[in-house]
């Protein structure tokens, strides 16, 4: 049995998770969930799946959980809680789907204690991707993708060096408002923008789809993985999201992987790899199908992924304070305070006042952080 936690459990990523466990009982055992402020969702995944201990951030959700937990599950809360829940309770991988950079430090808590990491949580590579990648090399550590994208090309690469690698490509969906012009964006409502047109998933990310962060992000995100430097990343727009990412090789060969748009198939093949299982996804039909499009990519029309080049370009602190301001803007714009045009302006006008700087540690990195949010949250 592969003892699993899972770091955000309530969430879309979580919930597809425990999904594929309960579908392969006799291969996982859950040892921990954590949850932001979801206690009745929390109880009830508990109650399901028996972890020894459930973490929450917040500490008076926490309070509420214990009468609805079995007897014997151990609470913990706050960031010292989820760092227990991935750190601490024996497991061989830690599957991190929290949203944002607060999934830095158990990420590199459960590095510290050798565990595999299963990572859907992005973010923590853009704002800490050279401190996570060194420390998970030294402690010899996997860090599995989960995001749909990143799992392709690490399938397709399947072990290849970076050096047969002439590039990688990332497919984009265009989000909610890939058909609209940028005139057109004026005056967009939050629901409008949290319809994306292939993937349900959690707000954040819907926004940064729609904004076109998500993919600024995820080039960042496979540059660490990688190794790739940002001259041999790609991205095109393919509306479909049927090819989750290719990979041409110095001969001109590409491999690509195919699947209907269903997270269940990159979570498994985190939590089975290097093995394959059945899915409890559906199969691909490509007859019924029929035509899969593909477009350049605008840079124009989304300046979020040029100002992303740009940050994973430059480094340094630049991805940390695009992430940052980006998280503060985006929420900003779920609470109804900004436009959606004002994401990107927000994003333009923190990175105009940040002077880049290296980080060498988490405190630095975090200090940055907290700047960017204050900064974001001014605009
Ligand atoms: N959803 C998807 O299909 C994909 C997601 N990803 C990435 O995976 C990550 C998770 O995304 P998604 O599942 O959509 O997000 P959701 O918003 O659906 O879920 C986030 C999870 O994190 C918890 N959480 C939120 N804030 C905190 C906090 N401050 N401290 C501790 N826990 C917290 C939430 O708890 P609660 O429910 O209590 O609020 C919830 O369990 C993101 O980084 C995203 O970019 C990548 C590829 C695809
Ligand atoms: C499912 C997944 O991995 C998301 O990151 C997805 O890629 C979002 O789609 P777009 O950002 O391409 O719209
Ligand atoms: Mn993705």
């Amino acid at each position: 049995m592969k003892k699993i936690s899972i770091l955000g459990s309530t969430g879309s990523i979580g919930t597809q998770t425990l999904d594929v466990i309960a579908s392969h009982p006799e291969r996982f055992e859950v040892v921990a969930l954590t949850a932001g402020s979801n206690v009745e969702l929390l109880a009830d995944q508990a109650r399901r799946f028996r972890p020894r201990l459930v973490a929450l951030a917040d500490k008076s959700a926490a309070e509420r959980v214990s009468d609805l937990l079995p007897p014997g599950t151990r609470i913990v809360y706050g960031e010292e809680g989820i760092i227990e829940a991935a750190a601490d309770t024996g497991a061989d991988l830690v599957i991190t789907a929290l949203v944002g950079s607060c999934g830095l430090r158990p990420t590199l808590a459960a590095i510290e204690a050798g565990i595999t990491i299963g990572l859907a949580n992005k973010e923590t590579l853009v704002t800490a991707g050279h401190l996570v990648m060194q420390r998970a090399a030294e402690k010899n550590v996997a860090i599995l993708p989960v995001d749909s994208e990143h799992s392709a090309i690490f399938q397709c690469l399947n072990g290849e060096t970076s050096k047969e690698v002439r590039k990688i490509v990332i497919t984009a969906s265009g989000g909610s408002f890939r058909e609209r012009t940028r005139q057109e964006l004026e005056g967009v409502t939050i629901e409008q923008a949290l319809n994306h047109p292939n993937w349900s998933m959690g707000a954040k990310i819907t926004i940064d789809s729609a904004t076109m962060v998500n993919k600024g992000l995820e080039v960042i995100e496979a540059h660490w993985l990688f190794g790739t430097s940002y001259d041999q990343i790609e991205v095109i727009i393919h509306p479909e999201s049927i090819i989750h990412s290719f990979v041409e090789f110095v001969d001109y060969s590409i491999i690509a992987q195919l699947g209907l748009p269903d997270m269940r198939v990159p979570i498994q093949y985190a939590l089975t790899y290097p093995e394959r299982y059945p899915n409890p996804a559906k199969p691909l039909n490509l007859a019924e199908i029929g035509t899969l499009n593909f477009r350049p990519m605008d840079m124009e029309r989304y300046p979020c992924m040029a100002m992303a080049f740009a940050c994973g370009r430059v480094g340094g602190s630049a991805p940390t304070v695009f992430n940052a301001a980006n998280e503060v803007a985006v929420a900003r714009f779920l609470k109804g305070e900004i436009s959606f045009l004002d994401i990107e302006r927000v994003l333009e006008q923190v990175l105009e006042r940040h002077q880049v700087t290296q980080l060498a540690d988490v405190q630095a990195i975090e200090e940055m952080d907290a700047w960017a949010r204050h900064t974001a949250s001014l605009i």
